[in-house]
């Protein structure tokens, strides 16, 4: 567990990974104040004990001051195919949005940043897993636009004395308690096949089965959000002033989208209908993590990576969810 018991400011604290870090922070006892201005967030997601400012990280000069010990950076635009389409948003949020938070925080002397950044920054490798030394070559205008707030940060550390980590997810599945993935219109696959699940949809989409992959369809590495939300916190003291530690988060196991879907299957015990669509552009065919750097350097170990019961604690949350929105409580 952290040493800092500072302010932290967490942007995007309203969102489904930010929330479930934001509630982790407030139960270890650190000041929590959440920055979201709800474009993709749920104000109800925000963690109770937590103060809540609505506003946008191009505004963050407006909240920060001295009193805050840390950043935790989650507020971004991340969806894949939406950046194929509108890739002056992921510029304008995610790159122009962290450059006004980062000269916020020189503004106001705030020296420790952890930020959410992505597989996506590393393209299609076409080798073995992927690990911090694999060459960075996104293939679309969203793992772009997060390659560049990496870069822009590994220059405010070296010319500001800034301490931070970048934490390069792989695909985050998963629920803790109240807190889950909750997007509207919702685009990730896990959740989609729970809306099928539920009756919300007829079938899921699977886009393409003629991937060189060994059914054909998209592979990828799932990683709980609980295991997530205990890598930032051991992020909180795990770089020095001046240094910018990059770390890969994700179980080294890939799944197919088939796979997946199988596995929803047992869980939910619903037939759950596909369909083969074409394929979504701007999808690699497999990514999947060595997660060594993130071991070694902050002494992290997943302890949530079976599948299955991933999926079983993102069907309590859909499910939950949906009593909550029948019954307006
Ligand atoms: N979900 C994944 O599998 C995954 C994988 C890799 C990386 N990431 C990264 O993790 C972070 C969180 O993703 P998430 O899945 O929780 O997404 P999310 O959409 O649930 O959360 C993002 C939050 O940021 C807020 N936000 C967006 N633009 C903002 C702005 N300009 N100012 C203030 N708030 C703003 C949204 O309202 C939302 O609450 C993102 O940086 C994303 O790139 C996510
Ligand atoms: O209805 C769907 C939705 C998704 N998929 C497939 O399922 C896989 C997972 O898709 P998601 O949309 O759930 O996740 P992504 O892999 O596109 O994106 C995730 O990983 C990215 C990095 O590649 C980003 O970090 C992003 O924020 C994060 O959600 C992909 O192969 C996609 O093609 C389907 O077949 N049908």
């Amino acid at each position: 567990m952290s040493k800092e018991r500072g302010r932290v400011l967490v942007t995007g604290g309203a969102g489904y990974i930010g929330s479930v870090v934001a509630a982790r922070l407030v139960e270890t006892g650190h000041r929590v104040t959440v920055l979201d201005d709800l474009s993709t967030g749920f104000r109800e997601a925000v963690p109770s004990g937590a103060e809540f400012v609505k506003g946008r990280i191009q505004e963050a000069a407006e909240v920060l001051d001295p009193s805050y010990a840390v950043v935790m950076h989650f507020a971004a635009v991340a969806e894949v195919g939406e950046s194929m389409v509108n890739p002056e948003k992921y510029w304008d949020t995610n790159v122009l949005g962290t450059f006004a938070l980062l000269a916020a925080m020189r503004g106001a002397g705030v020296r420790k940043l952890v930020a959410s950044s992505t597989c996506a920054v590393y393209g299609e490798p076409t080798a073995g897993v992927i690990s911090t030394r694999t060459p960075t070559a996104p293939v679309n205008p969203y793992g772009a636009s997060k390659l560049a707030v990496d870069h822009m940060i590994a220059g405010e550390s070296a010319a500001c004395g800034l301490a931070a980590v970048s934490l390069r997810y792989f695909n985050v599945a998963g629920a803790v308690a109240s807190h889950g993935e909750r997007h509207d219109p919702e685009s990730h696959l896990i959740p989609l096949v729970l809306q099928v699940a539920q009756g919300r949809r007829e079938a899921i989409s699977i886009y393409g089965d003629d991937y060189a992959t060994p059914d054909g369809t998209c592979v990828r590495d799932y990683i709980h959000v609980s295991d997530l939300a205990d890598a930032h916190l051991l992020a909180l003291d795990a770089a020095a002033p001046g240094e910018h530690l990059v770390c890969n988060l994700g179980n080294g196991n890939g799944f197919s989208v088939r796979e997946v879907i199988a596995v929803a299957r047992k869980v939910t015990g619903h037939p759950i209908p596909e369909v083969v669509v074409s394929r979504r552009p701007g999808d690699p065919a497999t990514l999947v993590a060595s997660s060594a750097r993130a071991r070694e350097r902050l002494g992290w170990v997943p302890r949530r990576s079976n599948l299955s019961e991933m999926i079983q604690d993102a069907w309590d949350f859909a499910q939950a969810t949906a009593v909550k929105e029948s019954t307006g409580h």
